[in-house]
């Protein structure tokens, strides 16, 4: 079910930074058909060689990805193995990732932060119609192909990324860490991982969106952040009773209690960015 790419076929340039078991460059990869020598630009994601025993996993990852299609789903070329080298072989997305991408500062009017919501729900609804989990929708997993410029009306485009290693893969601590993204059910058992796990980790990523990139609970140590779910706590509400009012019922702690798909994209496109709210729909109060 993958294409298999030869690792002479690729070009390694500048390391962008890692992953969970993974570490990430930019690079291009050159096919030939009808005598064409064709060069892409790609991202070469490597699983760490200590982490071997989840190549199956990495590329179930991957596969996931690569099985179906759509605008706001990252493209996954195929895969290369080359000695205990495990390489998963991607479109490269030309803005990166969207916490870094905030993190830097842009200003981004609330228009632009809706549009990236919609966009992420409708990746999302899809892929409950195909009945597919993701398991780490996270503004690290959201890649920024276009950037909009709500100066010249155009909107930005962003696409999800693979979710890397499965949850279930990985040590209690790194899911410890994932708090408030990982569900809490996925917390006392990772085989739990459902679509509702996905719609609470779309609840923190709108929230991180409209929290400007910055990480919900950010700083908190593993103790205080299991904590947080033992407490049933919630994240800190916008200003923007509608917009938190989502955010909560995606965050809902009875997983069957959260809304379906078309519900959140429904009340996406209900929230107006009147001048009101955009005027006064300052940002959550920090914790
Ligand atoms: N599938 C992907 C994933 N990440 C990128 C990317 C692009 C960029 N300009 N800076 C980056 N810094 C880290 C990652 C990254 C591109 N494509």
């Amino acid at each position: 079910q993958f294409h298999m790419i030869k690792y002479k076929d690729l070009k390694w340039e500048e390391s962008l930074g890692q992953g969970s078991f993974t570490r990430i460059f930019k690079g291009s990869k050159t096919d030939v058909h009808d005598g064409e020598k064709h060069v892409t630009e790609v991202l070469l994601k490597e699983l760490d060689v200590v982490h071997k025993n989840c190549w199956e996993s990495f590329f179930e990852a991957a596969s996931l990805m690569s099985q179906i299609s759509h605008k706001h789903l990252l493209l996954v070329y195929g895969v290369s193995v080359h000695g205990v080298k495990n390489i998963m072989v991607q479109e490269f997305v030309k803005y990166g990732a969207l916490d870094l991408y905030l993190k830097r500062g842009r200003s981004v009017s609330v228009s632009w932060k809706l549009d990236v919501a919609k966009q992420l729900a409708s990746a999302l609804n899809f892929l409950e119609e195909k009945n597919i989990v993701h398991g780490n929708i996270c503004t690290k997993n959201l890649l920024l192909a276009r950037e909009g410029d709500t100066s010249q009306g155009s909107s930005p485009f962003v696409k999800l990324s693979d979710p890397g290693v499965s949850v279930t893969m990985l040590g209690k601590d790194v899911i410890l860490d994932r708090i408030p993204w990982v569900a809490p059910e996925v917390l006392e058992a990772p085989e739990n991982l459902t679509m509702e796990c996905d719609k609470w980790s779309f609840g923190a990523t709108v929230w991180e969106i409209f929290n400007n990139g910055n990480a919900p609970l950010r700083g908190w140590d593993l103790k205080r952040k299991r904590q947080f779910y033992e407490s049933f706590q919630q994240l800190p509400p916008s200003q923007w009773t509608e917009l938190a009012d989502l955010i909560s019922q995606c965050m809902e702690y009875q997983s069957a209690f959260r809304p379906s798909c078309r519900s959140i994209i429904r009340q996406l496109n209900s929230l107006i960015t009147s001048d009101y709210v955009i005027l006064h729909a300052t940002e959550p109060v920090t914790q």
